[in-house]
């Protein structure tokens, strides 16, 4: 072996949440490498978020052109010039590298090994021939793949996964979507605003994770986009002819053929964990990834499983960059933080945007907790109306104190307004407090205010209320 190295913390993988983690462990002044076989940034620099937000925001701004006219402005003849769309979202990329550069990480003070990272027993990783790594502390951050299903015929022909849709060039004319979870319907509106048609096929329920009434508004607005939404299909047979893919689907009994230009797979991930030596290392491991407890340690004492490769935890960037700081503290003070399992939100960014921070009606049932659930709609909100965006609603879960367990909100701007609920949560406060602050107007936020209204609002005419008011009446 050229090389040892016996650094405090050792981290596997490069993306956000291995990242998140080397940079923690570095600030502390701890010797700290990382390690990583491909690009550094993972699928949210490259594969996911940034490229996902930079195709949509170009879709946005082409339906917003198209829908001017209803507000008496007059935009004739929108063109989208694919060729510049893609150029920004590489450009988005590139902006954002130096952030999680291997110069950058140096200056923190994290030694970078470009390579795959492998255990050869409990405590040692080597990195090919040339490095071995005898660390205090890993951090295993390999993240995830997309998981192509197995369908007759599809192998003999080209198809697209969100490793490799955004290198498309050319606009797709027609574009079938498998998988209409998160991923699938974001890229089904943004690449039909674009011009695509697109057909959306999803096995199970589409959005199945999210509120079904959330889910159901979304989905309202894909269909009225003109995208064509199938769920519950079964997948039998994928014909590659020419420039053209024809799938043969089974829904409700009957068989359909859907064809079109481009084919793209938007239907599972599975947890990076092949090649790792995990045996070796006496790491537990199934098909949902790396078996973690509550402090994210694995069953190797001196290995954590962080973001999309530890099992059972969400899959998203969020979750990786909090399980980063958890980790990061078990691992150098033993303070034994534990994932709060309803810490992490999350965001489909469709148009309107569903966001849920805590737990969602069918997690509080499942919990068997006992709940009051509180809704307002957008229409009654004076921006919404103003604006003319008024598909959507907020639905708060509370206890019977008023303690807030959930919020879904699906609605213009529900990615940003989610923020105020996820602190709420985060620090257990009642929905009283949304009835103390002042809000600024007219904001879409105000239609978190209209809830908490709501939950007081029958004490307003209880009987002991009233006589109090008449008391304080003849007091003058
Ligand atoms: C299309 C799409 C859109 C998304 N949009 C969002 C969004 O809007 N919001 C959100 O929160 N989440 C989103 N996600 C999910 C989010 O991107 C991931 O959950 C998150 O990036 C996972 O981070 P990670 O660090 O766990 O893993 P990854 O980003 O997968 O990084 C793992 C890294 O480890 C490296 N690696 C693997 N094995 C080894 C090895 N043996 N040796 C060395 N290196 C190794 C890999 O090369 C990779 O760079 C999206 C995902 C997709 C696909
Ligand atoms: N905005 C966001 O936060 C965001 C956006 C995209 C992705 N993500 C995250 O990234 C991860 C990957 O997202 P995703 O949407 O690709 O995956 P997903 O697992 O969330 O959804 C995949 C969908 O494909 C379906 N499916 C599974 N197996 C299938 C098969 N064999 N054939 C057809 N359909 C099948 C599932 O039922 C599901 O509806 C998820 O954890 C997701 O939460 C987050």
């Amino acid at each position: 072996m050229a090389e040892t190295l016996t650094p405090d913390i050792c981290v596997i993988g490069g993306g956000v949440g291995g990242l998140s983690a080397a940079t923690a462990a570095a600030a502390f002044g701890v010797p700290t490498v990382l390690i990583e076989r491909d690009v550094l940034g993972g699928q949210h620099l490259n594969t996911g978020c940034v490229p996902t937000t930079a195709l949509l925001a170009a879709a946005k701004r082409a339906a917003a052109a198209r829908d001017s006219h209803a507000f008496g402005v007059k935009a004739s003849g929108v063109e989208v010039d694919f060729a510049v769309i893609h150029r920004r979202i590489h450009d988005a990329i590139a902006r954002l590298s130096p952030n999680g550069s291997v110069e950058r990480l140096a200056g923190f003070g994290v030694r970078v090994i470009k390579g795959e990272a492998m255990f050869k027993d409990r405590r040692t990783v080597t990195v090919g021939d040339d490095v071995e790594i005898r660390a205090r502390r890993f951090v295993l951050a390999t993240g995830s793949r997309p998981v192509v299903p197995s369908i007759p015929g599809l192998d003999t022909g080209p198809y697209l996964t969100t490793d490799t849709v955004f290198a498309l060039e050319q606009l797709p004319a027609r574009l079938i979507i498998i998988g209409a979870g998160p991923a699938g319907v974001e890229l089904a509106q943004g690449f039909r605003r674009l011009g695509s048609d697109v057909t959306l096929l999803g096995t199970g329920e589409a959005l199945a994770d999210s509120d079904p009434e959330a889910a159901s508004i979304v989905l309202a607005q894909l269909e009225r986009e003109g995208i064509v939404v199938k769920t519950g299909v079964a997948l039998v047979h994928v014909s590659h002819i020419s420039h053209s893919v024809a799938l043969t689907i089974e829904i409700d009994g009957r068989q359909e053929m859907v064809e079109g230009s481009h084919l793209l797979i938007a239907a599972d991930r599975k947890p990076a964990t092949e090649g790792l030596g995990l045996d070796a290392a006496r790491i537990k491991h199934d098909v949902s990834g790396i078996r973690v407890n509550g402090k994210l340690r694995t069953s190797n004492g001196r290995v954590y499983a962080i973001g999309d490769v530890a099992a059972g935890q969400p899959r998203c960037a969020s979750a990786a960059t909090y399980h980063a700081g958890l980790a990061v503290r078990n691992a150098l003070f033993r303070l034994s933080p534990r994932v709060a399992d309803s810490a992490v939100p999350s965001v489909v960014f469709t148009e309107p945007e569903l966001a849920r921070a805590g737990l969602t009606e069918t997690q509080a049932r499942q919990r068997k907790l006992k709940y009051r659930i509180l809704r307002s709609p957008y229409h009654d909100n004076d921006r919404a109306q103003a604006e003319g965006r008024t598909h959507g609603q907020i639905k708060v879960i509370v206890d019977k104190k008023g303690t807030i367990l959930g919020v879904t909100i699906v609605g213009a701007q529900a990615g940003e307004t989610i923020a105020a609920w996820c602190l709420a949560i985060a620090q257990g406060m009642n929905i009283r407090a949304m009835l103390d602050v002042v809000l600024p107007s007219p904001t879409f936020a105000e239609i978190g205010k209209r809830v908490a209204i709501d939950f007081f609002a029958p004490n307003l005419t209880r009987p002991w209320v009233r006589r109090i008011i008449t008391w304080l009446r003849i007091l003058g």
